[in-house]
């Protein structure tokens, strides 16, 4: 049976004239990791923000396990977790004292906070650093101790903004890693990145926002095969032109025509980011 962890229903926000969300309405099932996609500007962070009751929609509603978010505001603040895109760590603490700060916050016991910060630091691979001060840890441990802040309240839904935004390759594998164990432990997560290949890697299903509306959700894997299987990008005078095959064989005699002409022709896989260029250009962005 599929269980609704999260239902965002019809959400609207104006900051004044503007219009950052236009009725978005999506579910998350229990376990998934579902990722929100879109250009900048889309609304991703307004979303999360109001999922993790930073800001107020101007309507539309929220239930988490079916109990509507009105009203009830203290209490869906103990099931979401947030990690935000700034590491708002305080630099100067050490590890166990942000994880400290941040569990009285949430009003747990003292014997709570040490059995969950101890389990937390293991699990992300920072046991041995619970005493430095976060100013001594590297960009990817930092993140690993801001998305184990998130956890120490025990949420069952994880919002992660952008949790790799300016971390090199093998850090951003790492954290992927670090992200799939959280998933596998039966955390909900709500993902939002502008790395296709990380949504692509993590995502069980994926939601294309743009100017504040839901445009398609649906599976990596059906995303891409809406466009085919196998990509060709041409560059030539008129710049660089990428065209969708439904297989090999094709693809190859669309090389050779293509190549004739005296382009720069490469043959590659279609990716998420592919079907991410041809939504964005459809909308017109
Ligand atoms: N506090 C605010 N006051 C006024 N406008 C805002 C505020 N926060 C966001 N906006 C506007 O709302 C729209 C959505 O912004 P939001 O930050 O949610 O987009 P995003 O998809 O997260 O973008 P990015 O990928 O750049 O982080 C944008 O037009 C933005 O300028």
């Amino acid at each position: 049976m599929i269980i609704n962890v999260l239902e965002v229903i019809n959400l609207r926000k104006s900051y004044g004239e503007r219009e950052a969300l236009k009725g978005i309405s999506f579910n998350l099932q229990k376990g998934e990791l579902f990722s929100l996609l879109g250009p900048n500007g889309a609304g991703k962070t307004t979303t999360l923000r109001i999922l993790a009751g930073l800001t107020t929609p101007s309507s539309g509603e929220i239930k988490i396990f079916g109990k509507s978010l009105n009203g009830n505001h203290l209490w869906a603040k103990t099931k979401i977790g947030l990690v935000p895109q700034q590491i708002n760590l305080d630099l100067e603490l050490s590890c166990e004292e942000n994880l400290l700060i941040h569990g009285l916050l949430f009003k747990m016991e003292f014997s709570a906070i040490r059995k969950k910060t101890d389990e937390l630091l293991e699990l992300a691979g920072l046991k041995d650093r619970k005493k430095s001060r976060v100013k001594e840890l590297s960009g990817g441990l930092r993140r690993r101790l801001l998305i184990i802040r998130a956890l120490l309240h025990s949420p069952e839904i994880l919002l992660l903004d952008e949790p790799t935004v300016g971390l090199d390759p093998s850090i951003r594998r790492k954290i992927w890693s670090f992200i799939k164990q959280i998933q596998g432990q039966g955390t909900t997560i709500l993902l939002t990145t502008h790395y296709m290949e990380e949504a692509e890697v993590l995502s069980d299903r994926v939601a294309f926002i743009s100017q504040g509306k839901i445009i398609e959700i649906d599976t990596p894997v059906n995303f891409i095969k809406g466009l085919g299987e196998v990509a060709l990008d041409v560059f030539s005078e008129k710049g660089l032109i990428t065209y969708y095959f439904k297989d090999k064989k094709t693809a190859e005699s669309g090389f050779l025509q293509y190549s004739e002409r005296n382009n720069f022709v490469s043959m590659r896989k279609i990716t998420l980011e592919d079907v991410f260029v041809k939504l964005t250009e459809k909308e017109g962005i």
